[in-house]
């Protein structure tokens, strides 16, 4: 059983007896629920590499395609379902990441109660299979539960200091409630539990207009459309390569810690540094444009990642130097510009 310096008084239910049943072939059935998006894709094409997983995706489309998992549709150890985590789900599986929840604000703010609906309603359904089937569930929860922080790196210990009536409570006030779901379930009936906060993550597959920073930028940059920089540009982010994070969220689940945990890059940018670099690397002839904020923006964002390196031994690998040229490649071929010779 994980530990969290409280001791849960219950043992988790024994796994289905369908586990064992003369049909069985993989060692591991995992449900990913939003496994159609932008990290559920690669966390998908990684547990699909070990031949001893079955990989179920739930995934409602809102944000997500089918086109991120193409190469694994009529594969037999994979099953995709579309399905509203709104909505119960009975199924049997052994662990479920549960990152089903619209990320960019964009996307989270178009319809901000059926962002709440999907974090509460969602995490408790996906809780309720849990404790079914005796599964372990690990939740893909945000920096964004710090809100505009006034401490700075964030740490796991840090409350937050979040507006809980503003446009974006949707969102980080349902990841707050979805955290609290976890650890009352976990507590109440001996659920094993892992929580991810993840700070800002990039690379190749995001929406191209998802409206999130970097994927901006970039798009922006290859259409030879002046950069959008909110004011003020000095607010900071952290920024993680997709591949990292994947690696961050598998050794969370298959370790003995519930969390919360940071997975991010410590490595911290400002926006209108962000813009330069994008500019360098992609095209130095492109504009910058300063636009208006958003409400509620935080203003700065930097994970204290010390847990994970003790907890887990991950640390993000790839730069943001290194990280952006690898998803320009990807923006590049979907978008048809070719880089020049
Ligand atoms: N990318 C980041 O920087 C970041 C940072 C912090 C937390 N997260 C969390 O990680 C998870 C994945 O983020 P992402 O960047 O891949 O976003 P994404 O929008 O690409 O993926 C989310 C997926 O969830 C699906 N979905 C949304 N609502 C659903 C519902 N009600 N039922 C079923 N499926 C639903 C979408 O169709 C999509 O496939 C989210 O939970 C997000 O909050 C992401
Ligand atoms: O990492 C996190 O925890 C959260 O971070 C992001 O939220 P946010 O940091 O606001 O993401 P962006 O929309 O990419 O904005 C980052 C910064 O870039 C700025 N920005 C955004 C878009 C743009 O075109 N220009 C621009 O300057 C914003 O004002 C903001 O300061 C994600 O969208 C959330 O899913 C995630 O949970």
């Amino acid at each position: 059983m994980a530990t969290n310096g409280n001791d849960a008084k219950k043992q988790p239910p024994s796994p289905s007896p369908l586990r064992n049943s003369k049909f069985f072939q993989s060692n591991m059935r995992i449900l990913i629920t939003g496994g159609a998006g932008f990290i559920g894709s690669h966390l998908v094409d990684r547990l699909m590499e070990n031949e001893k997983n079955e990989v179920i995706v739930a995934d409602n489309y809102f944000t997500g395609s089918k086109d991120n998992l193409s190469k694994w549709i009529g594969h037999p150890r994979f099953e995709l379902i579309r399905h509203d985590v709104t909505e119960p789900l009975l199924i049997e599986v052994d662990q479920i990441y549960h990152l089903a929840c619209p990320a960019s604000p964009i996307f989270y703010k178009y319809n901000p109660v059926k962002t709440i609906k999907t974090n509460v309603i969602g995490t408790l359904n996906m809780l309720g299979l849990a404790k079914r089937v005796g599964a372990r569930i690990l939740l893909t929860s945000t920096s964004e539960v710090y809100g505009d922080p006034l401490e700075h790196p964030q740490k796991e210990e840090y409350w937050g200091n979040v507006n809980p009536i503003g446009v974006r409570s949707c969102y980080d006030e349902g990841k707050r409630v979805a955290e609290t779901l976890m650890f009352d379930y976990h507590r109440q009936h001996g659920i094993e539990i892992r929580i991810a906060r993840i700070f800002n993550t990039y690379g190749p597959r995001m929406n191209i207009d998802d409206g999130r920073v970097v994927s901006n930028f970039i798009a922006q940059a290859l259409r030879g459309e002046p950069l959008t920089v909110q004011l003020p540009g000095t607010q900071t982010r952290s920024f993680c390569y997709v591949s990292d994070m994947v690696d961050g969220l598998i050794r969370l689940m298959e370790g003995d810690n519930t969390g919360p945990i940071n997975i991010g890059n410590p490595g911290e940018f400002t926006m209108m540094e962000l813009a330069q670099t994008v500019k360098e690397l992609i095209d130095p002839k492109v504009t910058i444009k300063e636009v208006e904020n958003t409400p509620d923006d935080p203003r700065q964002r930097k994970p204290d990642i010390s847990k994970a390196k003790e907890l887990l031994g991950w640390e993000p690998k790839v730069t943001l130097r290194q990280g952006l040229p690898l998803m320009e490649e990807d923006f590049r071929r979907r978008l048809g510009v070719p880089k020049k010779a």
